[in-house]
């Protein structure tokens, strides 16, 4: 049963994992982190115990009842006849025979057991749901103050950290406080009721081996199997209450792993493949709000054309949307009208899995790399790359300069999220990560934001190189870094407001982008 259970934990783990990581970005959007990690740590613990060494727990009591009685019963079948003839009355008209101490025993333990224990089983029920819930908040907690930690060490929270974390961790103790008293009401009063029982059996008993109606062994043995079957109700009790507190831990874990994403297809693998793409990129008519925000419209009819092989940027304001267009596009949420097209076909019949893997790359904003070495980092959309062309491509990235003076070189560790890397560093090697899968479409989020200036010189210099033969996408906030884009969109009020080339649109007077050039020198 133990094997079984932990075979049942890693089995339930590693389903809801593949479900969670196949969902919807807006499930994150929804979703915190800690939550999802205390569910998978400790709910699935708590659900993989109470169905298995639980019920072995159950099964042995179940058996003990069943036996203890039948053996009660054979006891009394021995001595039925006789009981009932001879002894039906005794002395002063008291109804005593075995028969009856088997009913008392059955009816003065078994039955108010049982209604205890199914209130018990629903309490816990209950209780088992909070006490989860609580304990993933405090995980939540946790997990969000020591990611931010050094956001907290410069503020001097730390004293209040302590103070969340432990409000949160009282909420389980008072959880716990009253799991613990439902148990100690419930098992004192069912013991209560036992010893009342066995006192009385021994009592009548002991007036029928006295009278002669029974033999001592009679009475020992009978004492000896109600005290079985009384033990095993304990324990079937416990058996109930413990399935109850599993049942109450796994409605939140069965829910996430039934939870099916609302972008159909977002990570399936359903839907065309398309194998030789142009790179041709169109947006027409997109209206979008974020699920999270649904009254906070982004985009109102965002409409542009990016032709094959141009390196384009895409500009406005802060908080314009120009992020959700590199979110949309590379379908983390879809439209709430309107579609986006890759070479005239709308994103929504294209395999998600495919299009992310072989058509398109990705620099976020804020690169995070994963902790592990720098070529694990850069290899983790190709994990067969060569050496060469894990090189080129931070060749290319202007990376390979500062990873071979590492002392470990690409095996140097990037820490936590890329903890031990510069911003630059890290923007660098999730450059070399998005260039070498090779893209058709390169997307990138404000790439050369954290580059010092000579960095994004040198970045800007290899963008010759970077932008041939694929369509880039420039997410630009720093407009001095989009001189070298064929065609800029500028987005403003969730349209597009102008297009047109750099040179072009700084030299209109009364222009959109010429006004946000002027706003960013002047600042
Ligand atoms: N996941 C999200 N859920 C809800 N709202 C979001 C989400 N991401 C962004 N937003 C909101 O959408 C709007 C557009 O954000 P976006 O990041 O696209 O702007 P941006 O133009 O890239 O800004 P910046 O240049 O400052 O990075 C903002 O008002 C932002 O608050």
């Amino acid at each position: 049963m133990r094997m079984a259970g932990e075979r049942i934990i890693e089995r339930l783990r590693n389903q809801i994992f593949e479900n969670i990581v196949k969902q919807d970005i807006e499930f994150f959007d929804r979703n915190r982190t800690g939550e999802i990690i205390s569910r998978l740590a400790a709910d699935t613990v708590v659900v993989g115990k109470s169905v298995t060494q639980n019920i072995s727990d159950g099964l042995r009591n179940g058996i003990m009842a069943v036996v203890g009685t039948g053996m009660m019963l054979y006891v009394n079948t021995s001595l039925t006849v006789s009981c009932i003839l001879d002894f039906f009355f005794y002395e002063n008209g008291t109804f005593l025979t075995i028969r009856f101490l088997i009913q008392l025993t059955m009816m003065s333990i078994i039955p108010p057991i049982a209604v205890a224990a199914i209130y018990y089983g629903r309490i816990l029920r209950d209780i088992s749901a909070k006490t989860q819930t609580a304990t993933s908040h405090t995980t939540q907690v946790a997990q969000e103050k020591l990611d931010l930690i050094r956001t907290v060490r410069a503020f001097a929270q730390e004293n209040r950290e302590s103070h969340s974390y432990a409000t949160e961790t009282h909420k389980v103790y008072e959880l716990s406080m009253k799991e613990s008293y439902a148990g100690a009401t419930f098992f004192s009063g069912a013991g209560f009721a036992g010893n009342f029982v066995a006192m009385a059996i021994l009592y009548y008993g002991g007036s029928l081996v006295a009278a002669g109606s029974i033999t001592p062994g009679d009475l020992t043995s009978f004492f000896l199997y109600s005290t079985y079957v009384g033990f095993s109700f304990m324990g079937l009790s416990g058996f109930y209450g413990e399935l109850m507190k599993g049942i109450g831990a796994s409605s939140r874990l069965f829910a996430l792993m039934e939870s099916k994403g609302q972008v159909e297809g977002q990570s399936s693998q359903t839907g065309i493949k398309l194998e030789k793409v142009t790179g041709r990129i169109e947006f027409k008519d997109v209206e979008f709000a974020y699920p999270t925000r649904s009254d906070a419209k982004i985009f109102k009819g965002l409409s542009f054309t990016i032709e094959p092989g141009t390196n384009v940027a895409i500009v406005g304001k802060s908080g314009s949307g120009k992020s959700t267009v590199a979110q949309l596009l590379l379908r983390f949420y879809d439209p709430s009208k309107g579609s986006i097209f890759i070479d005239g076909i709308d994103i929504r019949s294209l395999d998600g899995n495919h299009m992310r893997n072989n058509i398109m790359s990705f620099v976020p904003q804020e690169p995070s790399l994963f902790a592990t070495t720098i070529r694990e980092n850069i290899a983790y959309g190709r994990s067969n790359a060569t050496d060469q062309e894990i090189e080129s491509a931070c060749e290319r990235a202007n990376a390979l300069g500062f990873i071979k003076k590492f002392p470990q070189g690409f095996e140097t560790y990037t820490g936590e999220k890329g903890v031990a890397m510069s911003g630059g560093q890290k923007q660098r090697i999730a450059i070399a990560r998005a260039l070498l899968k090779d893209p058709k479409i390169l997307i990138m989020d404000e790439a050369t934001s954290a580059l010092d200036a000579s960095s994004e010189n040198l970045v800007q210099d290899s963008m010759s190189q970077i932008v041939m033969g694929r369509t880039v996408i420039t997410i630009a906030h720093r407009l001095s870094t989009i001189q070298q884009a064929d065609f800029i969109v500028v987005v403003e009020d969730g349209r597009v407001v102008e297009t047109g080339g750099y040179e072009e649109l700084v030299e209109r007077e009364d222009g959109k982008f010429r006004h946000l050039i002027d706003a960013q020198l002047s600042s």
